[in-house]
């Protein structure tokens, strides 16, 4: 089966004369890995700049299949532009199964052409996050877990990707590849009871789902040193002290309502200014400077003048 996705990789209705080399680093930011059977460049397609990229999944999402066990469940709020990403195993603590890996690529690609979208919640059911990846998925794949991680890889570094403002809300525990989770999102909202750990040392492994890479960029190289090599389960105290959460929730009741509140506040502006912005950041954070100035002026011209914009300056200058 050929896997197409179309993803916006710039504001749509945009006159773009990119050259090869930002196409390649634009390509990287959402496809960061050749290996994984990029069949061929990617089709460019007229006027919304969507880029079809046929990456051929078939037997990962085979293998991955074979291992079944709970869901990832996506729910999207068209009225205030916020989806919900909830992983729902709780017999096992939303342990993460194979089948639930590839739940999670179908909510991302959903959500990469939801053009509605400004702000997404990824969170667990019946107060846990997740405790990582489900062990009997683990003790079926040691003979190759290297599937897994590449394909764990590529779909954490789109839902970093994607252009919403994206938070983690944590309740009860986040371990191994659940903790990896919270850390391909934008914010890390926790309960007062929420526990974190990189346990992934007690199991004589290191990281498998990208969260290394994000977390050195997140917390810092030695910082992320003393969480990895330790295996330590960091209660909300610590996880704020070293930078990895951003808010400590009032109380460990309607935590979603809680979190929803705290991400409208974060993203107050419209769906389109909402996406240019994140959009802008992920080209700050992932393209050299020409690059990313290039990008940042396409999509400051993508909102230039608009409805929004218009009708706002005309507010401003009849109340100056
Ligand atoms: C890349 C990393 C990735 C990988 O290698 O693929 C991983 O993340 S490996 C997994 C790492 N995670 C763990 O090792 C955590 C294991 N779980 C626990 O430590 C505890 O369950 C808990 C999360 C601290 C909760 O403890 P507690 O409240 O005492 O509940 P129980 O332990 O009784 O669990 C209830 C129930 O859930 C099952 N469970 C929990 N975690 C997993 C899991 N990761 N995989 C499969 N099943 C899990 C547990 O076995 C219990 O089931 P029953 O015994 O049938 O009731």
């Amino acid at each position: 089966m050929m896997f197409r996705k179309s993803v916006y990789l710039f504001s749509p209705l945009m006159d773009l004369k990119i050259d090869r080399s930002t196409e390649d680093f634009l390509l990287r930011l959402y496809y960061p890995y050749d290996g994984v059977g990029l069949k061929r460049r990617p089709k460019y397609h007229g006027l919304t700049k969507t880029w079809q990229c046929s990456c051929t999944y078939s037997k990962i999402i085979e293998q991955l299949r074979q291992h079944p066990g709970g869901s990832v469940d996506l729910l999207k709020d068209n009225n205030t532009g916020i989806a919900t990403i909830t992983i729902n195993n709780p017999e096992k603590k939303n342990a993460i199964s194979g089948k639930m890996m590839v739940d999670l690529e179908e909510c991302v690609s959903e959500l990469e052409n939801w053009v509605d979208g400004k702000g997404l919640i990824l969170t667990g059911k019946d107060k846990t996050f997740c405790s990582g990846g489900d062990l009997g998925t683990v003790r079926n794949i040691l003979s190759n877990g290297d599937d897994m991680c590449k394909f764990m890889h590529h779909v954490t570094t789109r839902l970093y990707n994607l252009p919403l403002i994206s938070v983690a809300l944590v309740d009860g525990y986040a371990l191994g590849g659940g903790a990896e989770l919270i850390t391909a999102c934008d914010f890390r909202l926790i309960t007062p009871r929420a526990k974190i750990g990189f346990i992934h040392v007690k199991l004589n492994i290191g990281t498998g789902f990208g969260g290394t890479t994000r977390l050195v960029q997140q917390i810092g190289r030695i910082k992320t040193l003393q969480v990895l090599s330790s295996g330590m389960v960091m209660n909300t105290d610590l996880a704020k002290k070293i930078g990895l959460v951003d808010e400590i929730l009032d109380n460990n009741e309607n935590t979603l309502e809680q979190g929803k509140t705290w991400l409208l506040e974060h993203c107050k502006g419209s769906v389109t200014t909402t996406r240019v912005i994140k959009q802008m950041v992920l080209a700050g954070e992932k393209l050299d400077t020409d690059a990313s100035l290039l990008e940042e002026r396409k999509l400051f011209k993508s909102v230039w003048g608009n409805k929004l914009h218009a009708a706002a300056v005309s507010k401003k200058s009849k109340h100056s």
